[in-house]
């Protein structure tokens, strides 16, 4: 669905150099803190900003260098479900102003579902969406997303400013979404609980670059937080440790064959440790 391989843009204090896929069938998470590149990554993919080299592939077709500031491919737009920062809808509008927009731009807009979801989860419909709050605007972008029979939605950071109960309600829409087979979402997220039971593949970005891509499945079964002491560090085997971080009592060390540590050291405490931690370790800790 896409294939960034060493995709390069550079900013003045920033430099991207970026390699995902995104397979049919998966929820992949792009995971990375404020100004490591995600929402650059999801602007290259829809060609909202030029790429200056590598290669890129968006729903089968290879998409070459072009100057910043160029609108999207229609035929991307129209396959495509898009969640970004900015709401995309003039302000000025009502949800019943945009939705001739909504009709024009995809010819398969689901107009009777993308308003029972308005009135389902309340959103006022003759009121400007500048006056929406957060949450509603993240809302409104969602219903737009998924109520066009795109094959891949494009979603940067699609929970912020939502509730905990709105959230839960979205990602439960977009597991939804997903039961049609052939569909495919790349979703961002800060460090936050949020992707840990909805993704099927995580990428971790910094600075621009993708430092650590692990199946979720592998990442929850294989993966573990060893807390040892400096004497048992010292002793223990070091093959399967991945990164390490110094702590008050000893060490933090991350595995991917936690395995192999509860065999060979029974008297370690491995912790399962959450995607968050795991990430926060890999993300933060020397890697050995
Ligand atoms: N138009 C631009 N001109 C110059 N620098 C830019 C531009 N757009 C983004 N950047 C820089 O690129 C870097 C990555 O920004 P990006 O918006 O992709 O980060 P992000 O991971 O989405 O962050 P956040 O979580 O805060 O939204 C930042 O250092 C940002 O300042």
């Amino acid at each position: 669905m896409i294939k960034l391989n060493h995709v390069q843009k550079k900013y003045p204090d920033f430099s991207m150099d970026c390699s995902l896929t995104v397979y049919p069938g998966m929820i992949t998470g792009l995971i990375g803190a404020n100004g490591e590149g995600k929402s650059t990554t999801f602007k290259l993919i829809l060609g909202l900003i030029g790429k200056e080299a590598g290669e890129m592939e968006v729903l089968g077709k290879k998409r070459e260098c072009s100057n910043d500031g160029k609108q999207p491919e229609k035929e991307i737009l129209q396959q495509t479900g898009v969640v970004l920062a900015e709401t995309g809808f003039g302000s000025y509008f009502t949800i019943h102003d945009i939705i001739p927009f909504l009709e024009d731009l995809y010819p398969e807009f689901e107009k009777d579902k993308f308003l029972q979801y308005c009135e389902e989860y309340k959103l006022p419909m003759n009121k400007k969406i500048k006056e929406f709050s957060t949450g509603m605007k993240r809302k409104l972008q969602i219903f737009a997303a998924i109520t066009h029979k795109a094959k891949l939605l494009l979603l940067d950071e699609p929970t912020s400013g939502l509730d905990v109960v709105a959230r839960e309600q979205m990602l439960t829409l977009l597991r939804e979404y997903m039961e049609t087979e052939g569909r495919a979402i790349l979703i961002s997220s800060h460090l936050s609980g949020d992707l840990e039971t909805f993704c099927d593949d995580i990428y971790l970005i910094q600075k621009g670059t993708i430092t650590f891509h692990e199946e979720m499945d592998r990442l929850l079964d294989a993966y573990g937080l060893l807390k040892v002491s400096d004497e048992v560090y010292k002793k223990m085997d070091k093959s399967h440790i991945i990164c390490r971080k110094k702590e008050n009592f000893g060490w933090s060390c991350l595995t991917d064959q936690k395995a192999y540590y509860q065999m060979h050291n029974p008297e370690i405490v491995i912790e399962k440790g959450s995607v968050d931690e795991l990430i926060l370790l890999m993300a933060g800790g020397e890697r050995i």
